[in-house]
């Protein structure tokens, strides 16, 4: 067993909670490991001030964090699964995805309170492809703000951009200790949640068989299981975490059936494509990629095409 285990995280609060949350772990299960962390700063965290559709890119949030960990600066990184890439650089994998308690999206409208109260024309802020779309689906007459910045730069912007609405991960919001500004959460007929949303990823170096077997107990498997299955979808689907597409996924623990439902849109709503499937867990890649399949032959590949060439 290693003796000292080094955690890279960027400085976001969101990402110290939750490196902070996966130290406490760490520390609890081995008391005689030393724990330490290591803040860095990724290509995302600096720029702020561009809509995320357009810096483009996978692992904006990450890839720093993986150079260092394939350096051996650090010895494994805490992510919010969400922000991963389908597919990991060479030498790095998934050492354990962590229980998902809140997979949805939450909206926070301090005087209209629900998406359905809030007035024609209001102005919800959100920069997300994914949220703007279903949101624009369930009402075509909203204005979609552009909304960038950490958790807490986003809720001070609800004032200061004069918006009516905006729309955040309820898993971010809770372990900020901030849900109690949460108005709604969204159904998932409204909105389905990005892949991974909800749940800590924890990355490690492949070859690197002592920390992988000491981060082996942080894994649950129904979600990492389910995630799978999204990820398999994401990754035929071949968009980063900006394209306009929802997926949740769970196991039934009634059945032990893989349940999973997914939606394509066009960033204007007007169209969508939603399809659900269910099968053994086991086949969870299989899953995803089946589904992935159907719905860009049932209109999914148009929908795609369309984004990939429009230049706004
Ligand atoms: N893209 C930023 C990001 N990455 C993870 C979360 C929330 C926590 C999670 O989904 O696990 C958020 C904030 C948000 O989308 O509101």
């Amino acid at each position: 067993m290693k003796q000292k285990l080094v955690i890279g995280t960027r400085g976001s609060k969101l990402a110290l909670w939750q490196a902070d949350h996966v130290a406490a772990c760490l520390r609890r299960h081995y008391p005689s490991v030393a724990i330490e962390l290591k803040n860095m700063v990724t290509t995302g965290d600096k720029i702020l001030d561009v809509p995320l559709a357009k810096i483009g890119g996978k692992g904006l949030f990450t890839k720093e964090l993986e150079v260092a960990m394939l350096s051996g600066e650090i010895d494994l990184a805490v992510h919010s699964l969400k922000d991963m890439p389908a597919e990991l650089p060479d030498g790095l994998i998934l050492a354990a995805v962590t229980e998902r308690v809140d997979p949805g999206d939450a909206l926070i409208s301090p005087q209209y309170k629900t998406l359905d109260k809030l007035p024609a024309g209001a102005r919800v802020g959100t920069s997300s492809l994914r949220r703007r779309a279903q949101l624009l689906h369930a009402r075509p007459d909203l204005t979609i703000v552009d909304l960038r910045g950490n958790l807490d730069t986003r809720l001070k912007k609800l004032t200061t951009e004069n918006l009516d609405a905006i729309m955040l991960a309820t898993a971010g919001l809770k372990r900020l200790g901030w849900d109690k500004h949460i108005t709604q959460i969204l159904p998932q007929a409204i909105c389905l949640p990005a892949v991974g949303q909800g749940a800590l990823a924890i990355e490690a170096r492949a070859n690197d068989a002592e920390t992988l077997s000491m981060l082996a107990f942080l894994n649950h498997e129904p979600t990492y299981r389910a995630t799978l299955a999204e990820r398999s979808f994401l990754a035929e689907v071949e968009g980063g975490c900006q394209i306009p597409i929802g997926v949740y996924a769970q196991i039934d623990t009634e059945d032990g059936q893989l349940k999973m439902t997914a939606v394509i849109m066009s960033p204007d709503g007007q169209k969508a494509v939603r399809d659900s499937i269910q099968g053994d867990p086991a086949q969870a890649v299989a899953l995803g990629h089946t589904l992935a399949g159907r719905m860009l032959d049932h209109g999914g590949r148009e929908i795609l095409a369309k984004l990939f060439t429009q230049e706004d």
